[in-house]
């Protein structure tokens, strides 16, 4: 890709990024490198692999929570200079504070950064509904399930109004059965409201069942090793995983993780 081109590609995209490296120490702990990629307005991309492949420093560097080593990164056609305000993560604990109700954990980074108003607290409980939590706006964290907790942590990031969401393996501590049907609701939301969301995750079939472009990353040193697209209409059914079409993908990618999986 020529340097003009490439330029114009990364400014019409959500986050783009150019042989973009980070290592850590004195340098011999190669964490990530030459990753070079744009994410579209809108699509989820799934960067699946391996335990210290670098999911999580490609999280956390377009968070702006570590500087890059080499290469450019690009979030919202700036270049990533330091923590953003326009980018919500969220991680495998929900981090809720316990001596709050949903509503107000919902409500909580709204508070930080100015007074909340009526209408903060009308749209606060409609994106408890939208979690399918309409009987718990007032309950605790200790009244809830770990998956009604997460549930929580999903509205918070979305009460922030930011459009690019960061998930970290979000739903990687719960149970198979809850894990996927919360897989189910975050493709419904987050396809209804036009979020671009980047999901790290371990497991290749959740991976390809909830994205557009799976990213799939190799380890020593942390690279992308290829970027699958996944050819189905979101959102989609849970059923879509016994068709040959979505079981050739798993195939495909399992087959470029190869032996590091
Ligand atoms: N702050 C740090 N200091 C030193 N090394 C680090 C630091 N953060 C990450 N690393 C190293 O960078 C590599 C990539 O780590 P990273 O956490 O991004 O991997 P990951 O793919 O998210 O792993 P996991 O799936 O286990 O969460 C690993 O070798 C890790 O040990």
């Amino acid at each position: 890709m020529d340097g003009a081109g490439s330029v114009q590609k990364m400014s019409g995209s959500v986050v783009g990024a150019q042989r973009l490296g980070k290592t850590f120490g004195d340098g011999s702990v190669v964490a990530l490198e030459d990753a070079t990629f744009d994410i579209r307005p809108g699509s989820f991309v799934s960067l699946v692999g391996p335990s210290g492949c670098g999911k999580s420093t490609m999280l956390r560097l377009i968070a702006g929570l570590i500087g890059k080593s080499s290469g450019e990164l690009m979030v919202h056609g700036k270049s990533v200079e330091g923590p953003r305000t326009d980018v919500g993560m969220m991680f495998q604990k929900a981090t809720l504070l316990d001596w709050r109700t949903a509503i107000e954990n919902v409500l909580l980074p709204t508070e930080v950064s100015r007074t909340v108003t009526k209408a903060d607290r009308k749209h606060a409980a409609d994106l408890l509904r939208m979690v399918g939590l309409k009987d718990f706006l007032f309950a605790y964290p200790s009244q809830l399930s770990g998956g009604m907790q997460q549930r929580v942590a999903l509205a918070r990031l979305l009460q922030t109004g930011v459009d690019l969401l960061l998930l970290d393996e979000p739903f990687g501590a719960l149970d198979e059965f809850t894990r996927e049907r919360l897989n189910v609701e975050l493709m419904r939301i987050v396809t209804e409201l036009k979020s671009t969301t980047l999901f790290v995750t371990h497991n290749i079939a959740e991976a390809i069942f909830l994205a557009d472009q799976v990213f799939v990353m190799t380890p020593r040193p942390g690279r992308i090793a290829q970027i699958v697209e996944v050819p189905f209409d979101r959102p989609r059914p849970l059923s879509i995983q016994t068709s040959p079409e979505f079981n050739a993908l798993v195939a495909e990618v399992r087959d470029i993780l190869g032996e590091d999986h």
